[in-house]
């Protein structure tokens, strides 16, 4: 379990985050979603303890960081993957996180093989790609076997092979009873891996939502074309639903669903020629989703100040 409570960060003047409250629970993967810059790393930074906050808190398991004893058994991170000692291996530099953490050796091997890096354990960490240290800041991740684990752009650097691998391996950790979060700019992204989004943007929460009430939140209705559109827009209007006419002759219905519509063109003898539901695409939704805070932010004079 993931609190965050009413976190705030500044850097000099500016709010990196501002009272910033939200809560991820075990199970699913959540995914933290937010544009460059909204405050996405400085969030999880706040949680590893790797940056102090002005005010608020943000806590693993109901404490603070700092008040882990052996961390790495209760939350597991990948925050920047290039951060190891070049001049080390892969096997000895989890080796030392491991004897460090109170974690049996056996782990290593374990981690190395899951996070497919077995073949390339006795090479130093200085020759790695990006993709390979991507790897092996996962396996440092699971090391401990937390219940915890956050994930900052974790796809980085990764190629289609191992965008996949982790995916999946986001999805099992989760389905194991984990607590799993996942930063990205990207929504197509998280479309395929997270189950619940936490989006954010200048720092404060813009939504907390599952994948499917956001991709419903912003549905564009049913274009709707029938020969006789005028009688049919008449007998919808009547039937509740709320109808608006298209460029090109189509009727946009709101309120009512397409099988529902053929139903009604039906009872009425008007003949429909199509009835095609349209989703907004994520994507669509999450950029109407910024906007319309940015909107919001400005009609209210609450932007946060930079
Ligand atoms: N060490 C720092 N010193 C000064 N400003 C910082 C520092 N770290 C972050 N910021 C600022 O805080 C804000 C939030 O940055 P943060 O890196 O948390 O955003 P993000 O959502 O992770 O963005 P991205 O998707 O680009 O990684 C930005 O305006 C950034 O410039």
């Amino acid at each position: 379990m993931i609190e965050v409570r009413e976190l705030t960060k500044r850097y000099g003047g500016a709010l990196a985050v501002d009272r910033l409250s939200f809560e991820v629970g075990p199970g699913r993967v959540t995914g933290f979603l937010g544009p460059n810059g909204a405050g996405k790393t400085t969030t999880m930074r706040a949680l590893l303890g790797l940056c102090a906050p002005a005010s608020g808190a943000a806590l693993v398991g109901g404490r603070p960081y700092a008040a882990l004893r052996r961390p790495l058994r209760h939350v597991g991170a990948l925050l920047d993957a290039g951060a190891v000692h070049g001049g080390r291996r892969a096997l000895d530099h989890l080796g030392w996180l491991a004897r460090s953490n109170g974690i049996g050796a056996a782990r290593v091997p374990e981690v190395l093989e899951q996070a497919g890096l077995a073949g390339v354990a006795r090479q130093r960490v200085g020759g790695f790609s990006l993709g390979m240290k991507q790897r092996l800041g996962i396996a440092a991740a699971l090391l401990g076997d937390p219940g915890v684990l956050v994930f900052d752009e974790p796809v980085n650097g990764l190629d289609a092979d191992g965008v996949r691998w982790i995916r999946g391996l986001m999805r099992e950790l989760a389905a194991g009873g984990r607590t799993v979060l996942l930063s990205s700019h990207l929504m197509s992204e998280m479309e395929l891996t997270a189950d619940r989004l936490i989006v954010i943007g200048r720092g404060r929460l813009v939504a907390d939502t599952s994948v499917r009430d956001l991709a419903e939140r912003y549905r564009r209705g049913v274009l709707v074309r029938s020969p006789r559109a005028g009688d049919l827009a008449r007998a919808l209007a009547e039937a509740g639903a709320e109808v608006t006419a298209e460029p090109g002759g189509g009727l946009s219905v709101r309120g009512m669903e397409a099988p529902a519509i053929g139903d009604l063109a039906a009872r009425h003898g008007i003949p429909l020629h199509e009835a095609t539901p349209r989703g907004a695409s994520l994507e669509e939704a999450y950029l109407r989703l910024i906007e319309d805070a940015a909107e919001h932010r400005a009609a209210t004079g609450t932007g946060a100040s930079r």
